[in-house]
């Protein structure tokens, strides 16, 4: 049972899963509490939209949390928990949603002593959609997973994975939605090319891609089964699968999802920033 959770990172990310934990009532908004690098005027808009709990004062911020969120960029890991390293104690739980860094590296600034466990969600956790990947580190106890399960639980699915699949999980779920926003743009420009009104293209491309989501989900059958009921021979979807084709489509999304695989581990290697 979590009485408060602490948020060090205050941006997409952070944002997207207080909106879901508030949005399904999981937490009050006074248990949550958030802290970022130096933008005052930002921690303001999250307590004006959210209620949370924002300050500057770390340790006000660390202290007590059952649970510190970790929801900086990678590079900015080191000096954001130096800063509060003091605060943290065994009995607290640290939760990294930070694409590319290990539990280990993690270890090694926070302290061996402390618990650790990393999670992959992704920005439609704003609105309890999340696909969060889950994994756990030594030392966490089954209470403190089980919590962290049930917290993430609220805002869409958790599913633990081993940690070494993070890097896949992340260029896959975690930036996932991003490529489908890709998909979507490109629909809606072809669309209002070929004289449709703009909303009345989104509102289609919308409920297409909730459909299409829902019959992976729902219809218990694969991918390709749902795609080959659709294409009739010699059909409209024939031709225009055609042309993906010719695009190289599929090596296109493979190679995508790889180039996100191989950027998480550069960013875990600090290469570049
Ligand atoms: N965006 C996404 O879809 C997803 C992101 N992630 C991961 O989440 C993390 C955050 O990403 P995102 O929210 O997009 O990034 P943003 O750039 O939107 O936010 C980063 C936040 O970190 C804060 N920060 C920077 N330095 C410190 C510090 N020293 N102490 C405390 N806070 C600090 C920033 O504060 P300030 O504004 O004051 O500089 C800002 O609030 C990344 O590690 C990313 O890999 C994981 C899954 C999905
Ligand atoms: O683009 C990024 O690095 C982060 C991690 C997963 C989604 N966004």
């Amino acid at each position: 049972m979590l009485n408060k959770i602490s948020f060090v990172g205050a941006g997409s990310m952070a944002e997207s899963i207080i909106a879901g934990i508030i949005h399904e009532r999981h937490l009050h908004a006074e248990q949550i509490h958030v802290t970022n690098k130096d933008n005052k005027e930002r921690l303001e808009r999250l307590q004006e939209r959210y209620q949370v709990q924002c300050t500057t004062d770390r340790k006000e911020s660390i202290t007590d949390a059952d649970v510190i969120i970790l929801s900086m960029k990678p590079h900015d890991l080191t000096s954001a928990v130096e800063a509060i390293k003091q605060y943290i104690t065994p009995n607290q739980v640290v939760v990294s949603v930070l694409a590319g860094i290990s539990i280990e590296q993690i270890s090694s600034i926070v302290g061996e002593n402390i618990p650790i466990i990393r999670a992959m969600p992704n920005t439609s956790s704003s609105i309890g959609y999340s696909a969060t990947a889950i994994a756990r580190g030594k030392g966490v106890t089954e209470e403190q997973l089980n919590d962290i399960i049930s917290l993430f639980g609220t805002i869409g699915t958790t599913t633990i994975i081993q940690e070494k699949d993070m890097h896949t999980v992340t260029g896959l779920s975690g930036s996932g939605p991003a490529y489908i926003y890709y998909l979507a743009e490109a629909m809606e420009e072809a669309a209002v090319k070929s004289g449709l009104d703009k909303d009345v293209a989104n509102e289609l491309i919308m409920q297409t891609i909730i459909g299409a989501g829902e019959m992976l989900k729902r219809s218990g059958e694969s991918a390709e089964v749902l795609r080959k009921k659709i294409t009739s021979p010699n059909g409209t979807t024939q031709a225009g699968l055609e042309t993906l084709e010719q695009y190289n489509f599929q090596n296109a999304i493979k190679d995508c999802v790889k180039s996100a695989r191989e950027r998480s581990i550069e960013l875990g290697e600090n290469k570049k920033r």
